[in-house]
């Protein structure tokens, strides 16, 4: 047990005094104004009624939003710090307003075996101010098993980088993963392995990119080749193959930076399918249920007592056949449930390629920004279940060696709120839907379950922000190596104005305070 300092258990013995209190707070969806009380990092009270603290800060009428999640980015540390660090990226993730973040396995060395994963969770320790969840990369299944265990938030796989015949043994490898950690622990579903993917295919990319250079000659090869290089169907080939391997291996897949309406459409008729797979079976166990209960009672409950142990042997043999005979047969609606999820980015949901005219290979990213009519817009926010930014920074150099050399990504986490902000100024969202997509849902897909939202007892993560200052990014004022956006001249409305991580201020009106430590964070 570690000792606090005396003081600090005399005013814990006092009772009364809190660590800090926001007075006078707006909380979306809630009218008038509130005091949010804070102790050890969680969120002690909400309460109309004047609260007292150590620290007390007058947020003056602004709305305090629950602290920011971003499940995609790319902070390159270790092995390409030049580019981003744990220290640069969780600095501009708190200008930016976030309190938690996912980091990519794509680093030097790769995130994919469980010795550089427990050595990116020390560098992470080392100098995140914001908390941070990690996705593993893609191994054997020995490999797969041990990285398991540290409870990655995901297992990410670039299948614009994979063969399609080595797609169904990934997917093969971290079903058996599952299933074996669980009947090691048979106790509970202690794991639950998820897949993120990239969804782009190899061989369509491959393709159209060999084409597209052999007429460099004809057609010079503008940025926006690079949309035709990497065209829509190949995100929906890929998108379509990997929610069939997941249907088919009953594992939960998470689909990165959607850029598509027909890949959306899919997963969303995927979603619905699950969705009424869960009710019937949900149905089905209630009415079982009901059944039960109107037989006779005592004679019932011996009879069930042995039935129940029985079944629960049957249950248990059952589930691990129905996984069984999931690998090898297409899917009976008895399987579990897998959960199919999307998230879009910031620039595949505001932009489209008429922007390479004016910005050039700075907004050459992978998906590539989609030709009008093909995109996707905020009108189709509702039906996507969070935002990630895919924050990823290269130098300045390395974006300016034309369409092909050019590093594909796009920071956005210093930009993302207020590019969401202007649109709740425009009317096009409600303020609510920026907690549902920056907040709530990235902690309940994640199983963040300490995150997400403003409620007792939940780790004291805040954004406060002024929905009415007006302004245009400045990138000198941006804590990313990346100084580049394809938002530059973009007029934003709205923008975060502190930022607190479980009860600390990590920012305040632009100025990053580095004191905090991050910690690491998963389901
Ligand atoms: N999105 C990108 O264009 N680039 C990502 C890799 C990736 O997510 O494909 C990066 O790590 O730079
Ligand atoms: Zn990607
Ligand atoms: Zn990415």
């Amino acid at each position: 047990m570690n000792i606090i300092s005396y003081e600090k258990i005399k005013i814990k013995m006092e009772g009364t005094m809190n660590d800090l209190v926001l007075k006078n707070s707006k909380l979306v969806n809630k009218s008038g104004s509130y005091y949010v009380s804070v102790n050890d990092g969680k969120i002690a009270n909400i309460s109309k009624q004047p609260l007292k603290a150590d620290v007390e800060i007058d947020i003056n009428e602004k709305f305090v939003l629950p602290g920011l999640i971003d499940p995609h980015v790319h902070f390159r540390d270790p092995g390409l710090t030049y580019k981003e660090s744990f220290k640069s990226g969780s600095f501009a993730a708190a200008n930016g307003g976030f309190t938690t973040i996912i980091d990519m396995p794509n680093t030097v060395p790769q995130t994919n075996t469980a010795e550089n994963f427990k050595e990116k969770m020390k560098i992470a320790k080392n100098k995140s101010i914001v908390d941070f969840g990690l996705h593993s990369g893609i191994n054997n299944l020995e490999e797969i098993k041990k990285i398991a265990e540290l409870k990655p938030s995901s297992f990410k796989i670039f299948m614009d980088l994979e063969e399609d015949n080595s797609l169904d043994t990934i997917f093969r490898n971290i079903s058996i993963a599952e299933r074996d950690l669980n009947s090691e622990n048979s106790k509970s579903q202690k794991f639950n392995l998820k897949i993120t993917v990239h969804g782009e295919n190899k061989a369509i990319i491959e393709d159209n990119t060999e084409r597209l250079k052999k007429m460099e000659c004809i057609r010079g090869n503008a940025p926006i080749d690079y949309s035709y290089a990497r065209p829509s169907k190949a995100e929906v080939v890929s998108v379509k193959y990997a929610i069939s391997l997941a249907k088919k291996y009953n594992i939960d897949l998470h689909i990165c930076h959607l850029s598509t309406k027909e890949a959306l459409d899919i997963a969303k008729l995927e979603q619905k399918r699950q969705y009424d797979i869960d009710n019937t079976l949900k149905s089905k166990t209630k009415q079982n249920k009901t059944d039960n209960t109107l037989k006779s009672k005592t004679t019932q409950n011996n009879t069930k007592n042995t039935l129940k142990s029985k079944t629960t042997q049957n249950n248990t043999k059952n589930t691990l056949k129905s996984k069984r005979k999931q690998e090898n047969t297409t899917e009976s609606y008895k399987s579990k449930i897998h959960n199919i999820t999307t998230e879009i980015t910031p620039h595949h949901l505001l932009l489209d390629s008429d922007v390479f005219d004016k910005y050039g290979t700075i907004a050459k990213t992978n998906p590539p920004l989609r030709l009008k009519g093909e995109n996707l817009a905020v009108t189709d926010l509702g039906d996507i279940d969070m935002i990630g930014t895919d924050h990823a920074p290269h130098t300045l150099e390395e974006k300016e060696r034309g369409v092909w050399n050019s590093a594909p990504g796009i920071p956005n986490l210093e930009t993302v709120l207020s590019l969401l902000l202007t649109e709740v100024n425009k009317g096009s969202i409600e303020l609510s839907s920026i907690s549902k997509l920056l907040s709530e849902n990235p902690a309940k897909i994640f199983g963040l379950k300490n995150k997400g939202n403003i409620e007792v007892g939940k780790d004291a993560d805040f954004v406060v922000v002024d929905l009415k200052k007006e302004g245009k990014f400045n990138l000198d004022n941006f804590y990313t190596k990346a100084k580049y956006t394809p938002f530059e001249n973009y007029e934003y409305k709205g923008i975060a104005i502190m930022t607190i991580s479980n009860g600390n201020i990590i920012m305040n009106d632009g100025d990053v305070i580095g004191n905090n430590e991050g910690k690491y964070v998963h389901y």
